[in-house]
């Protein structure tokens, strides 16, 4: 049977649990799930959190730009978050690599060819790849958003079967829901013109793109074909029990 393809995107208050570390068990809980599917699904992960990770560890001084210290951050912080996935993914029998992607590298040719050969050949091996944008050489992500387009962008180039994206929201809420103080999910999206409407100027503590880049990566995703899922991060169990239909999200066909 062939596997399902996930590509999993995970946001930095997902993988915080909305404090200011990264969160092991949050890590342990992505693991134990992976782990339970992988006999019927095989997952690529865009995970974010390098920023986060090096908050837990340094204070950095500078004088320069806003932008700069956080692509310094991003630095120190990502072989962090990548030895706390190996540790963890390893102790559930998983296997993890690291790529470090930009914007750009869609824009050619070759270098997506590279991107899917060295991404299946990982994949075929048993191997998760862990990705994030290379903040070093591209300030896109840490400057507009959130790596909500990055996961689409890969989920189309790599053909994945299903776009997940984990948040803090069970999905898209109805604004009137939201502005009444009692959110309701959007459970299926059909009317795409229509969810942009959906949107509130708001966003979580540690996230950047708030809802729109997340319609707007469902939208990238759409164009291939692919189903968007938006489910709350924050719940154990949150693939497995969406696909169970155990819990409210929202469905992007
Ligand atoms: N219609 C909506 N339904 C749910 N959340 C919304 C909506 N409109 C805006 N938001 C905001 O989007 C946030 C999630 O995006 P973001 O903060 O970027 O998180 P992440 O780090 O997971 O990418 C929610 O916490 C909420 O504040
Ligand atoms: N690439 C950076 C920033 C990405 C970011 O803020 O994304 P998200 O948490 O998805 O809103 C990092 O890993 O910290």
């Amino acid at each position: 049977m062939k596997k399902q393809r996930i590509l999993l995107k995970v946001g930095s208050n997902t993988l915080t649990k909305e404090t200011n570390n990264i969160s092991r068990g949050k890590i342990e809980d992505i693991a134990n799930q992976i782990a339970q599917l992988k006999n019927s699904c095989e997952f690529v992960i865009v995970s974010s959190g390098a920023i986060a990770a090096a908050k837990q560890f340094v204070k950095l001084e500078s004088k320069g730009k806003e932008i700069t210290v956080k692509q310094a951050l991003a630095s120190i912080g990502q072989p962090h978050l990548i030895r706390i996935y190996q540790e963890i993914f390893r102790e559930a029998g998983l296997l993890t690599s690291q790529c470090l992607l930009s914007y750009s590298d869609f824009e050619k040719d070759e270098s997506k060819t590279n991107i899917v050969n060295t991404i299946n050949v990982l994949v075929a091996n048993n191997y998760i790849p862990i990705i994030n944008e290379n903040d070093t050489v591209a300030t896109d992500e840490i400057k507009f958003g959130d790596n909500d387009k990055l996961g689409a962008l890969t989920a189309s180039l790599l053909k994945a079967d299903l776009f997940i994206i984990a948040t803090n929201t069970n999905g898209i809420y109805t604004k009137e829901s939201i502005e009444n103080n009692a959110p309701k999910t959007i459970e299926l999206v059909e009317d795409f013109e229509a969810l942009v409407k959906e949107v509130v100027n708001s966003k979580s503590s540690h996230g950047s793109g708030g809802m729109q880049s997340k319609i707007e990566a469902a939208s990238v995703a759409k164009k291939s074909n692919i189903e968007t899922w938006i489910v709350n991060g924050l719940d154990d169990n949150f693939i497995v029990n969406a696909m169970d239909n155990k819990v409210p999200f929202t469905k992007i066909k």
